[in-house]
């Protein structure tokens, strides 16, 4: 399908406005020759054959017909507005939700200023065409035809003379369509690049002013805006190079019609008035000329990003989310066995190696291991973020890739380590996954959480909106935020990536105790650093290099005086000595 094709496909619901549309400008075409015909009538009856009573009529309908032509132009203007902006209404809601539809691995590999770049600069260039070029070619076109026929009624020969220079003009196009093809293609990925820059300069602001490296990203930006502007300058030159020739062209038909139909009119084989209507022509022909190198370049345009449009409309998730309206229940059993795990880029690094293990509903599993050993990617299997390169993942008792996505993951709450909150009020927040709880489920939520203390102090409570990503709220707020939007949610196996990284000791606890009373049906897995995070889980995974390499409740692995003795031992801080017999003292 090519992009024409392809965006029909959007416009054609809207093909009642299209008709009406270019009736309109068949009308507004067909009037055109109205006015140069009768300037033509002035000059022979008026001037020449001194019917002056003719003059004042004759300029009447002139005007009358400017302003009927004007009237019907805007009119068709406004209903290719109208086509083009329905049409980017539906095209921004396709790609909208295919950014809904599409998997970790796309935006693992996708730069958000480029995603940023199809959903704006990109769909206004389809809107450009639609709403502006496709009427200005279909008036061009006509125009030409109607000038060609109405010359070759007045004089088939000086036509053809005319005629005569549009072959080169075709070919002309042809060439600067082919040559600023690529040139659009670059100016496209320049302007990615450039947003995806901007885009990340702006996300990390605070980290660039920390490191004061202001001037070094200037000079990032400077050589991403150069190129920006060269590639754009590339897309001119080749303009310049056939524009010129274009509009000389144009301009040689005056020259053309002036020598060859001064001849015609003293040879007697043309009128003056015919000569003078003729000329009025004249535009017709010289202004779809000197458009086609700019309506060459806005369809190239249109043709570079429907393209990256349709690349992104067209990519496929490697994890489909089927939609499923049925409720589903999950219980919470999750049994691993023997699962690997390598990412798509990288299928030599083995991330997770031949992991197996089982918990039931109302367990908690602790997860602890040095950074980097895969404790975050076997969670993100558990909630099918990725699946597994090899082995099963049953959850009770059905293989994980039997259950539609959705429904999977509305049994499954997440609270993830960067914590991400959305630029609205604290209530909504934590209402995220549960848009019907009130006021008072989730302020019950936020006490469990311990948010509820600092959500009250603040002058506008739960109502207060919060920045983008959470600003405005410190580290340990803003994770306890995010575990009461998982935990509002009352799911069936509760995950929490090192939730309570940032806050104390005793506000951990604090939770922790709370937590106890509302997790006793669920599965818990509790992603820690701390020991004190998990010690009381029913089976700990000690985790190095992608494998679990011990595994017991706390007694157990203290019995074993392996890595998480060891770890236990200096977070303690307690000399070796002091511990042993550590099953006594854990
Ligand atoms: N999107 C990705 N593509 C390729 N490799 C990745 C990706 N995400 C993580 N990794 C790699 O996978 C490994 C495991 O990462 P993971 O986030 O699971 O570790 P972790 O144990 O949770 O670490 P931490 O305690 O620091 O959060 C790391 O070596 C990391 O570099």
């Amino acid at each position: 399908m090519n992009s024409f094709e392809w965006i029909w496909q959007y416009s054609k619901k809207f093909w009642k406005y299209g008709v009406i549309a270019i009736i309109l400008v068949i009308i507004n075409a067909a009037t055109i020759a109205i006015n140069p015909l009768l300037t033509g009538k002035i000059v022979d009856e008026v001037i020449e054959g001194g019917k002056e009573n003719l003059l004042v009529p004759l300029l009447l309908i002139m005007i009358g017909v400017t302003f009927f032509r004007t009237a019907v132009r805007y009119c068709y203007q406004l209903l290719f507005e109208r086509i083009g902006q329905n049409t980017l209404f539906d095209l921004r809601m396709d790609l909208y939700q295919k950014l809904q539809e599409l998997d970790f691995d796309f935006f693992n590999h996708t730069r958000v200023g480029d995603i940023m770049a199809r959903m704006t600069g990109d769909t206004d260039a389809i809107r450009h065409f639609v709403s502006w070029v496709t009427y200005n070619i279909l008036e061009a076109i006509l125009w030409f035809v109607i000038a060609i026929i109405a010359m070759g009624t007045i004089n088939m020969k000086l036509m053809l003379s005319l005629v005569a220079v549009t072959p080169i003009i075709f070919i002309l196009t042809k060439k600067m369509a082919n040559e600023s093809q690529a040139a659009f293609f670059e100016i496209r990925e320049s302007f990615s690049r450039l947003n995806s820059m901007v885009e990340e300069n702006i996300g990390g602001n605070r980290v660039v002013k920390a490191f004061a490296r202001e001037a070094y990203e200037i000079e990032k930006f400077n050589q991403h805006n150069d190129d920006f502007k060269e590639r754009n300058m590339g897309a001119a030159d080749i303009s310049k190079k056939y524009l010129p020739w274009l509009d000389g062209l144009a301009g040689s038909l005056t020259l053309i019609t002036l020598l060859v139909g001064g001849l015609f009119v003293m040879y007697g084989e043309m009128t003056l008035g015919e000569l003078v209507t003729f000329n009025g022509f004249l535009w017709m022909l010289n202004m779809p000329m000197r458009m086609s190198g700019w309506l060459v370049n806005d369809v190239q345009r249109f043709n570079a990003a429907s393209i990256k449009i349709r690349q992104m409309l067209t990519t496929t998730p490697s994890i489909p989310v089927a939609q499923s309206l049925d409720q589903l229940k999950i219980e919470g059993h999750v049994t691993f066995k023997d699962v690997s795990f390598h990412f798509s880029d990288d299928p030599t690094t083995e991330v997770l190696s031949h992991i197996s293990f089982s918990a039931k509903p109302g367990q908690t599993i602790g997860i602890l291991g040095e950074t980097g050993s895969g404790k975050t990617t076997l969670v993100n299997l558990i909630a099918r973020f990725y699946d597994a390169s090899s082995g099963e993942i049953w959850i009770d008792g059905k293989r994980i890739e039997e259950y539609p996505v959705r429904q999977l993951r509305e049994n499954i709450s997440m609270v993830m380590q960067d914590v991400f909150l959305f630029s609205n009020t604290i209530q909504d927040n934590i209402a995220f996954g549960t848009p019907e709880a009130d006021l008072g489920y989730v302020s019950q939520i936020a006490k469990i959480a311990d948010a509820h203390g600092f959500i009250a102090s603040m002058p506008e409570g739960y109502q207060t909106i919060v920045g983008e990503r959470g600003v405005g709220l410190s580290g340990g707020q803003k994770q306890r935020i995010s575990l009461a939007r998982a935990l509002a949610k009352n799911p069936s196996i509760l995950i929490l990536d090192d939730t309570t990284s940032a806050v104390d000791m005793e506000t951990e606890s604090k939770i922790q105790q709370e937590l106890t009373k509302l997790t006793g049906e669920k599965t818990t897995f509790i992603i820690a650093h701390r020991i004190s995070s998990v010690r009381d889980a029913d089976l700990i995974l000690m985790m190095s290099h992608g494998k679990i390499v011990e595994r017991g409740t706390h007694e157990e692995l203290i019995q074993q005086q392996g890595m998480y003795f060891d770890v236990y031992k200096k977070q303690l801080g307690l000399e070796e000595d002091e511990l042993k017999g550590g099953a006594k003292l854990g």
